[in-house]
């Protein structure tokens, strides 16, 4: 006598697909028999094996108390209809879908069937019947539940009910004693399932891949430069046009953009502006820039649409230009408030005024380059190249083959058509020399004649060629004592020398710190970021061999290791390094410091530019009101005692009446200077 099987689901038609199914795999020696629970089940089941199509079935019958008889019972677990998956990966990536199925948890699990099933391309939100709160769409997937589908739906998938899954079947084929040879052909049909959803959901990635590299393409092959980035300034996209824009031959992404762009460029690309075609100098050339934000609501997009005719200029020098050899820093990226480096930066401004070549001396890291990019940017020549070579990273040979040129064939390994030297290509503009000390008595004789006959003789060429270049030159060694030594041609310092600039390491203009610690903090990034009194009192004890470039670092290691928005102790690199290498006497300020003003006697300055700003005559009264916003609670008469010393010192002028006190042109200078505020 052959066994019975009954099948009960809760529609019809689940009841006839699983039927279906479980007819694919059980022999003819068992009679399967199906109900519905929609269609009504018989009272009395007498069987060999039950199977339920879900737990939620089982427990209905349950509850109408139907009586069952049989040997096994297996409850199904099923899963989505591999069969049908093609049209939900054909729905557009991102498009929000309703998942509709009899209940919360098929819902769910038809979600997460789908998912991982690799297709998470689009945004699934779960109905049920029942469920209160749910978008109102137009498409819906469904695993054979049309019915349930709300009404503001206008376009159903129906993937048709969920089939047993390769766990349930294997239960069952277990409880009917399915040999080894069946059992190996259930996991054939379904690996053979599986691999075609897996086929089928590559080809569809592969077409998204192939259309991706496509716009790509595009993108890359614009005439626009195309650059995304986020909140904090990290670098999301950006195409070939704008790498050139930017001179950069490396990957942009995951690059901070303030690590890109010129500082001047800051206001426009880091504040919350918009704009559209803005006429914007990027890396001098005028460029016509758009700013939006996504349409995520976030990240900022810049576009860039280069004016044509200024960027088909017909000589090299515009070329250089584009390269990125253009002075990056003007006077107002120099910080320093205190009275040598204002009065430094004052002669520099001089000095770019004129067309005199400039010796800049100072330590590693006191901002010589800066200096010589701005007295460029702020000359006649700034439109012009400038170019900048380092003399102590190349080998002699090369410096002079680098700044000369040379004629074909005039040595081994020259290349074909020699080559033209940075004088040459610096014509009209700047060149700098950083590191001069280090370049050899022949590239010494060479220079002195650039520098009095305004020619050069090219390696291996038989006619002198006149340059016009101005030349400012750097070094951290003392080239006096080096003339001394005659390590130095006197003839080329002197000529190097007719302007020149000192500028003093840090120890010696300590309150400089305070400035350039907020500006390096803002320039390296958005967050409100506050450093504890602790630190900077270290800071005004340190060394600093490393000068502002090993401040610049130090502040930047900190916000990297921060815990909270304070930079403290705790966050200072190598601290045992950093506390054994303070100085063990503590510098005070004293009357020929650079810092004898200290921040109280800063204070009372602004506070007088304040009142006159606002044409307030600055007396004692107004003065010490006006203190308070700078965190100082002066007495009137504590503040007479300051104004007589600042008096004495030059930085104002106190007038009876009227007037009030006001600034001198010294303290109009200092206040000035006091360019980041
Ligand atoms: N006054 C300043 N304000 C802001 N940043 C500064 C200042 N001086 C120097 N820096 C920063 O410190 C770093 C070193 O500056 P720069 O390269 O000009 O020094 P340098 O004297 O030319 O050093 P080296 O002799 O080693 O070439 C740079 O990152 C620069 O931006």
């Amino acid at each position: 006598m052959s066994k019975k099987i009954v099948l009960i689901a809760g529609s019809v038609n689940t009841k006839n697909f699983l039927l279906g199914q479980l007819k694919e795999f059980v022999s003819d020696e068992y009679v399967i028999e199906a109900y519905a629970q929609e269609e009504g089940i018989q009272p009395d089941i007498k069987c060999d094996l039950l199977i339920f199509s879900s737990q939620e079935m089982k427990d209905e019958l349950d509850r109408m108390e139907i009586a069952y008889e049989c040997s096994d019972i297996v409850v199904c677990e099923r899963s989505i209809n591999f069969d049908f998956i093609d049209q939900v990966a054909n729905i557009p990536v991102n498009e929000e879908v309703l998942l509709v199925n009899d209940e919360k948890e098929t819902a769910y699990s038809s979600i997460n069937d789908l998912v991982e099933l690799g297709l998470s391309h689009i945004k699934y939100y779960p109905y049920y019947p029942g469920i209160k709160d749910y978008k109102k769409l137009k498409k819906a997937i469904t695993p054979g539940e049309p019915d349930k589908v709300p009404d503001c739906i206008t376009d159903i998938i129906d993937l048709g009910p969920r089939i047993i899954n390769i766990n349930s079947m294997y239960v069952i084929m277990d409880k009917i004693n399915l040999d080894h040879k069946d059992a190996t052909f259930i996991t054939k049909k379904y690996m053979n399932k599986i691999i075609n959803v897996s086929k089928r959901v590559s080809a569809i990635n592969n077409n998204v891949n192939a259309l991706n590299g496509y716009l790509n393409n595009i993108i890359h092959n614009l005439v626009n430069g195309i650059l995304v980035y986020d909140e904090d300034g990290f670098i999301k996209y950006s195409n070939e046009k704008m790498k050139k824009i930017f001179s950069s031959n490396k990957e942009l992404i995951n690059k901070n953009i303030r690590n890109i762009i010129d500082r001047d460029l800051f206001p426009y690309f880091l504040s919350a502006d918009t704009f559209e075609n803005k006429k914007i100098n990027i890396m001098g050339v005028t460029t016509k820039v758009t700013k939006f934000i996504a349409p995520n609501g976030k990240d900022i997009v810049v576009t860039t649409d280069r004016d044509e005719k200024e960027k088909s200029g017909k000589n090299h020098n515009q070329n250089l230009l584009l390269k990125g050899h253009v002075a990056k820093y003007d006077f107002e990226n120099i910080i320093g408030t205190g009275i040598l480096m204002a009065e430094t930066k004052e002669t520099a401004l001089k000095l770019s005024r004129s067309d005199l070549s400039v010796l800049i001396e100072g330590e590693s890291g006191t901002g010589k380059e800066l200096f010589a990019s701005a007295i460029h940017k702020n000359s006649k020549r700034r439109n012009g190249p400038y170019l900048a070579i380092n003399c102590s990273a190349l080998p002699d040979e090369l410096i002079e083959s680098e700044l000369f040129g040379y004629e074909e064939g005039s040595f081994t390994g020259a290349k074909k058509g020699g080559k033209i030297g940075l004088f040459e290509l610096a014509d009209g503009g700047t060149i700098f020399l950083d590191e001069i000390g280090d370049v050899s008595p022949k590239v010494q004789t060479k220079l002195l004649r650039v520098l009095q006959e305004k020619e050069i003789m090219p390696i291996g060429g038989t006619s002198i060629r006149k340059v016009d270049a101005r030349i400012i030159a750097a070094t951290n060694k003392n080239l006096r004592n080096m003339v001394l030594e005659k390590e130095f041609r006197a003839d080329l310092y002197y000529r190097l020398k007719i302007g020149y600039l000192y500028l003093p390491p840090l120890r010696d203009r300590l309150c400089d710190i305070d400035g350039l610690v907020s500006y390096f903090i803002k320039m390296e990034t958005a967050a409100d970021i506050k450093i504890s009194r602790k630190v900077t009192d270290e800071f005004m004890k340190y060394k600093w061999l490393g000068n502002i470039r090993e401040l610049e670092s130090t502040i930047k290691y900190m916000i990297a290791v921060r815990t909270g928005n304070v930079l403290t102790m705790s966050d200072l690199p190598d601290r045992k390094f950093f506390e054994e290498t303070i100085n063990t006497s503590p510098r005070r300020f004293h009357e020929n410091d650079d810092c004898r003003l200290g921040s109280e006697g800063i204070s009372i300055l602004k506070s007088i530019d304040d009142l006159q700003n606002q044409n307030i005559a600055a007396g004692r009264e107004k003065i010490s009101e006006n203190l308070k916003v700078y965190g100082y609670e002066l007495t009137s008469s504590q503040v007479r005692t300051r104004l007589c010393n600042l008096e004495k010192q030059g930085y104002i002028t106190k007038n009876r009446g009227r007037h009030g006190t006001v600034l001198t042109d010294m303290g109009i200078r200092f206040i000035k200077n006091l360019n980041f505020k």
